[in-house]
């Protein structure tokens, strides 16, 4: 395949800046993939692993000379990042971001980026628990949605060259506002994260089961919050705290509804409950009748440039 961009920096060394370096260098994409990270710890392994073609001591000297860069952080660390390899931006370069929340990494980065230099938000949504330089791979991205959250006037050849890239590593990609973005998040993948935390700590917390038991006797679905309630703390505790309006929002949604159903089963208001399963089972029936993927959820809105398969 072709080169997109002649050098990529990855500032940050995890799963997502991984896979994307993985990926592109599979498919040719980059001339150069440069990275660092700030633990000298994973700049070793980097190198011993030879995730990248070079590992750098600094960001700045990551970012330097760069056609596009990525920020590859925890979301409440991408304005400091932004900040520092400000100076060395290249003109004409795209910085883009891999965050899980966008409203607040727009304003976080936005103020920082020189003129000249295209800022185009986005969002692989394609991940899993593991984290840290040795977590990543090149398939993580295929036939998975990939968010872009530009900003107003931003300019649409950078836009498109970006989603060329993120279309020849596997993914489909979609535009979407940023507030929206956060919105859609905070029910498909934030909320949720936070129920398995509660669940698995319940559980935890309960004495009269023990581990064990829990270990030995979970079903698929709480084996499955288990598996959620694992992911990076830094990374999960940063959503958090970065998309708390549209979050609390949902969690307020959902305590309610918890309570209505709580009541139900207190009452034994059989009714209700079958009601309401009856709904929620057609709504997981349409999603499958669709010929959706759960893990590609269409949001309705449009598409960059055509759909990859
Ligand atoms: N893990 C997942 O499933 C997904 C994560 N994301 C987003 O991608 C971004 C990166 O996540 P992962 O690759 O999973 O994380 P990771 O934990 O695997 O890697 C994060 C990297 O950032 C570095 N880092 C951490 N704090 C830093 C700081 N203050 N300054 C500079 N570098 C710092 C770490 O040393 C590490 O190299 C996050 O913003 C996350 O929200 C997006 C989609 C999926
Ligand atoms: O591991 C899982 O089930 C995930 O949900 C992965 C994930 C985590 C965070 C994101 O912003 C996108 C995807």
């Amino acid at each position: 395949m072709a080169v997109v961009y002649d050098r990529v920096a990855l500032i940050g060394l995890g799963l997502i800046a991984g896979s994307m370096s993985l990926a592109m260098r599979e498919a040719g994409l980059a001339r150069e993939v440069v990275g660092y990270a700030r633990s000298a710890e994973t700049r070793d392994t980097a190198r011993e692993i030879g995730l990248v073609d070079r590992v750098t001591g600094t960001a700045a000297e990551a970012a330097e000379g760069a056609d596009l860069v990525v920020l590859a952080v925890p979301v409440g660390a991408m304005g400091a990042v932004a900040a520092e390899i400000a100076p060395v931006l290249k003109r004409g370069a795209t910085v883009t971001d891999v965050g899980s929340v966008k409203r607040a990494v727009v304003e976080a980065v936005a103020p920082h980026i020189p003129e000249g230099v295209h800022f185009i938000p986005g969002h692989p949504l394609a991940g899993t628990e593991h984290s840290g330089p040795r977590s990543g791979f090149a398939s993580l991205f295929r036939n998975r949605w990939w968010l872009l959250t530009p900003v107003e006037g931003s300019d649409p050849e950078a836009v498109a060259r970006l989603a060329g890239l993120i279309r020849a590593m596997g993914a489909n990609v979609e535009e979407m506002d940023a507030a929206h973005h956060d919105l859609v998040l905070a029910v498909t993948s934030h909320t949720p994260h936070l129920i398995a935390y509660t669940m698995v700590g319940v559980a935890d917390h309960l004495k009269r089961v023990t581990e064990s038991e829990v270990i030995k006797y979970s079903a698929a679905g709480f084996r499955d919050f288990t598996r959620i309630a694992a992911s990076d703390p830094t990374m999960w505790r940063d959503v958090f705290l970065q998309n708390k309006d549209a979050v609390l929002d949902i969690l307020g949604r959902f305590t309610e509804e918890l309570f209505v159903l709580q009541r139900a089963i207190r009452m034994g208001d059989g009714q209700h409950l079958h009601d309401y399963f009856t709904r929620t089972r057609a709504i997981r029936r349409g999603i499958i009748e669709a010929g959706q993927d759960t893990s590609a959820p269409d949001f309705g809105r449009s598409q960059v440039s055509g759909k990859d398969a």
